[in-house]
């Protein structure tokens, strides 16, 4: 991969990009269409993404802990029962998207009605669906005019059913929900199969879709293995970025807009330590202050998982690909949680792993909040995660509602069928149903908002992603959703960083 070394650099680029993930891999390609624009694009971590854990999609899991994961942790979450949780996220060339479980759905168009309607101009769903479709080429199933068929993002679809996934479907009908023709796209309520970022059995990561068709042009530059440590203010105008790479300190300054694309916590990171931040907090730490926003880091939040239902299977199975979403009240806008079925079984039981299948919940719109803080000016230093996990009762309740209709989903006749032999069920008492969600819930990896886009005093970016209270400055990533959307984040991620390049090629034209 054609990549520069700190050497090599130039003291100017037009536009800086931080972190090479998901949102910046992106946005660099993006910006770099104009043969005019020079851009330089600096990721942390480094370029091997062509390592067998994240080319096989199957091995997601084993890249955690590895030099490729930030390897976050978070505080001790009280309702939880005082249990830590590992935080992945990618340290590498694509970020999360190459360590990714390479699910591909869109969310529910009403969670960006919900952003327009805070404030948001221009992120509803009618104006966000064509930047979906543009995204997207689906090899398989039908388009019917809903999703894409040009994008550089190329999907696999579910189509193949195996008898779990037949039998999963026809569980759900006998409970009354809505079988779909998939869950990729817009979500509604019902059951689907869904689309994954793979081709031919390989990922296909944000790397391989944008970043390595443009590598090679001479106004993209792309440094790996360096670290912005903070931005450089003159005044409250952002001027470029100081850093590390190859042992070197780096100043370099940008004509126009630096993009922060550094994810839900590398952002409101750079930020804090650029002096972006509450002002109280910032001079606790000695740290000046640049723009007093006491909403950099505020407002994360996650979806939890808990893994509900496992059975040994009458067959043994590989691959299902389907989920339901449901709600667990009504009244609500949208479906709050998700079924996921898996093709092998998980938790502490004698059903085995290989010859079992599961059902897991996600709890997709949760109301809780948490925050994310510095503890200290040194780079080294942990940073304060706290997910506020339960934070809001009814997320432990909804969740609790969630298992239990997991466990009627299992009891259907189809699904019913598919089992043999031992099962393992949560408890059927209210208080000890609690306390198994409180014990076995974890994350569903999707955490957003630390730099949520608004036009309110806690906000940290307008709707154009420019940050509030300074110049020449953006933050396009998964940070800026005010609120999260009902499915997995990185195509929404993706709809950020496209809508972002477009706001910034418009600007500099203008
Ligand atoms: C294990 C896992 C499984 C997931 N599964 C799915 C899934 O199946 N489907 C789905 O839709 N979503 C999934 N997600 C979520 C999805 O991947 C993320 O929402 C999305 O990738 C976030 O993109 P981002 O650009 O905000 O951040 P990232 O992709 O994390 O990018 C941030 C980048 O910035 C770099 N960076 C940070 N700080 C600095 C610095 N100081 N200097 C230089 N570079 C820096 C990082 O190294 C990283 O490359 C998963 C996430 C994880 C971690």
């Amino acid at each position: 991969m054609p990549l520069v070394t700190a050497d090599v650099l130039t003291d100017s680029y037009d536009h800086i990009v931080i972190g090479g993930g998901s949102a910046g891999a992106l946005i660099a390609a993006r910006l770099s269409e104009d043969s005019e624009c020079r851009v330089l694009l600096i990721e942390a971590g480094d370029a091997s993404v062509d390592r067998p854990s994240m080319v096989d999609p199957a091995l997601w899991f084993t890249n955690f802990g590895t030099a490729a994961d930030w390897q976050y942790r978070t505080v001790e979450q009280p309702n939880a029962n005082g249990r830590r949780f590992d935080w992945n996220r990618g340290k590498v060339l694509g970020g999360s998207s190459s360590i990714d479980a390479a699910v591909w759905v869109w969310g529910h168009p009403a969670d960006f009605d919900a952003w327009a309607d805070a404030g948001n101009i221009g992120w509803d769903f009618g104006s966000l669906k064509p930047i979906f479709q543009r995204l997207e080429t689906r090899l398989h199933g039908s388009c019917d005019g809903r999703r894409g068929n040009s994008g550089r993002m190329r999907l696999t679809s579910t189509s193949d059913r195996v008898p779990l996934t037949t039998a999963f479907f026809q569980a759900c009908k006998e409970m009354g929900h809505a079988v779909l023709d998939d869950v990729s796209g817009p979500i509604s309520e019902g059951c689907g199969t869904y689309d994954f970022t793979v081709v031919n059995g390989q990922r296909f990561s944000v790397t391989r879709a944008f970043l390595l068709p443009s590598i090679s042009r001479p106004n993209l530059s792309v440094l790996t293995d360096a670290n912005v440590d903070s931005l450089i203010f003159d005044g409250t105008r952002c001027a470029g970025v100081r850093g590390e790479a190859d042992g070197k300190l780096l100043e370099i300054r940008s004509r126009h807009d630096v993009v922060l694309s550094a994810g839900v916590m590398g952002s409101p990171r750079l930020l804090m330590r650029s002096g972006v931040g509450d002002a109280a907090e910032l001079e606790r730490l000695g740290l000046n202050v640049v723009a007093n926003l006491p909403g950099v880091g505020e407002n994360l939040h996650d979806h939890c998982l808990v893994s509900a239902f496992a059975a040994e299977a009458a067959a043994a199975t590989k691959s299902v690909g389907a989920r339901l979403y449901a709600r667990t009240s009504d009244g609500i806008p949208a479906p709050d949680h998700e079924v996921i079925i898996s093709a092998w079984s998980t938790g502490q039981s004698d059903v085995p792993v290989e010859r079992g299948f599961s059902l897991h919940t996600a709890l997709v719109r949760p109301q809780s909040r948490g925050r994310l803080a510095l503890t200290s000016t040194d780079w080294d230093a942990p940073l304060l995660i706290d997910p506020g996990y339960f934070a809001e009762p009814a997320d432990l309740a909804a969740l609790c509602t969630a298992v239990e209709m997991c466990v009627d989903l299992a009891a259907a006749p189809a699904l019913l069928k598919q089992r043999s032999g031992s099962v393992r069920t949560p408890p059927s008492s209210k208080v000890k149903l609690r306390e198994f969600v409180r014990n076995n819930m974890g994350t569903y990896w999707n955490p957003v908002g630390t730099c949520s886009m608004g036009v309110d005093a806690r906000s940290v970016v307008d709707p154009t992603l420019c940050v509030h209270g300074v110049s020449n400055l953006r933050v396009a990533d998964s940070s800026v959703m005010p609120r999260i959307t009902t499915g997995n984040t990185l195509a929404p991620t993706l709809v950020i960083a496209e809508r972002a390049a477009s706001l910034m090629t418009a600007a500099t034209s203008a």
